[in-house]
């Protein structure tokens, strides 16, 4: 089992931040965390990588039960890509060694890396398109570019899971389809762990995104297959607004109803 959360909750102050959350992914199984802003996904993931603990519930990644293993070691086996982690970049370093310090679980490579590690760094820059930059310093690098970068220095320490936390924030049209597509085909590489895409558009959703998991006001709302999640009564239900779901070949987009949108206007 990669994640099973048994009723977790996370209790700050006066404030739940999460209530009860149950989620099991398995092995090989790519899950979508869908949720509005504040919604509690950086608290969960926060939760899943060892950074804070449940304040009730029983959570067990990677099959190590909390409470009873490392969680240093844990995080070592968890590649989580984010915008918080492309902060702590030094805008100078180069993109071989950001990714080679992926295998050192390190920001900025101290260490002296094998010929073969060296290898396989080249190989996860090619395979995430980063060819054409890949001297460039990492501040001279489009966002595009740049979440390229962190995904392959991500795979670089061979995780068993691997979170995508927003990578198609702040990209224009044609980079948010080059990602997705790079992650499409990530997806099919039976080398790839068990993927989590966060995000707050419907819109970003890619096939290989068999699961989703529905969070609300720190609540799972719905969670499973993402067809039978996406249905127009449980998305008008969980955005408290109407909404029509549309299916755009294997893609899907939410648009508010006219009406609900000129209320939302106002
Ligand atoms: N340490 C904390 N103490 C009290 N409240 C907190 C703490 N951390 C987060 N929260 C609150 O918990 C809620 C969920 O926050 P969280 O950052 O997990 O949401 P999110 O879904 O990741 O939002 P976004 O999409 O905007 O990043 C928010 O209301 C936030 O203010």
């Amino acid at each position: 089992m990669i994640i099973d959360a048994r009723k977790i909750s996370w209790v700050r102050s006066d404030h739940t931040v999460l209530k009860n959350v149950d989620w099991q992914v398995r092995q090989g199984e790519h899950w979508s965390l869908v949720g509005l802003n504040g919604s509690g996904k950086t608290t969960l993931l926060k939760m899943i990588n060892g950074y804070i603990w449940p304040t009730s519930g029983k959570l067990t990644v990677l099959n190590r039960p909390f409470g009873t293993c490392d969680l240093r070691e844990l995080r070592k086996k968890i590649g989580w890509v984010s915008s918080a982690l492309s902060e702590k970049i030094r805008p100078g370093e180069r993109p071989e060694a950001i990714v080679l310090s992926g295998k050192f679980a390190s920001i900025g490579l101290y260490e002296q890396p094998s010929p073969a590690e060296r290898a396989m760094a080249y190989e996860l820059l090619h395979k995430l398109g980063c060819k054409s930059f890949e001297n460039r310093p990492f501040g001279l690098l489009s966002q595009g570019e740049k979440q390229r970068v962190l995904i392959a220095r991500a795979l670089m320490a061979d995780p068993e899971l691997l979170i995508l936390d927003e990578p198609c924030n702040g990209l224009d049209l044609f980079a948010r389809e080059q990602m997705l597509s790079i992650i499409a085909e990530l997806a099919n590489s039976p080398e790839t762990p068990s993927m989590i895409f966060v995000t707050h558009h419907v819109e970003e959703l890619l096939p290989c995104f068999e699961h989703t998991l529905l969070l609300k006001a720190g609540t799972v709302f719905k969670s499973g297959p993402t067809g039978e999640v996406m249905t127009p009564e449980i998305m008008t239900a969980f955005y408290d607004h109407r909404v029509s779901v549309q299916r755009q070949g294997r893609r899907l987009s939410v648009a508010l109803n006219d009406d609900a949108a000129m209320e939302s206007k106002f």
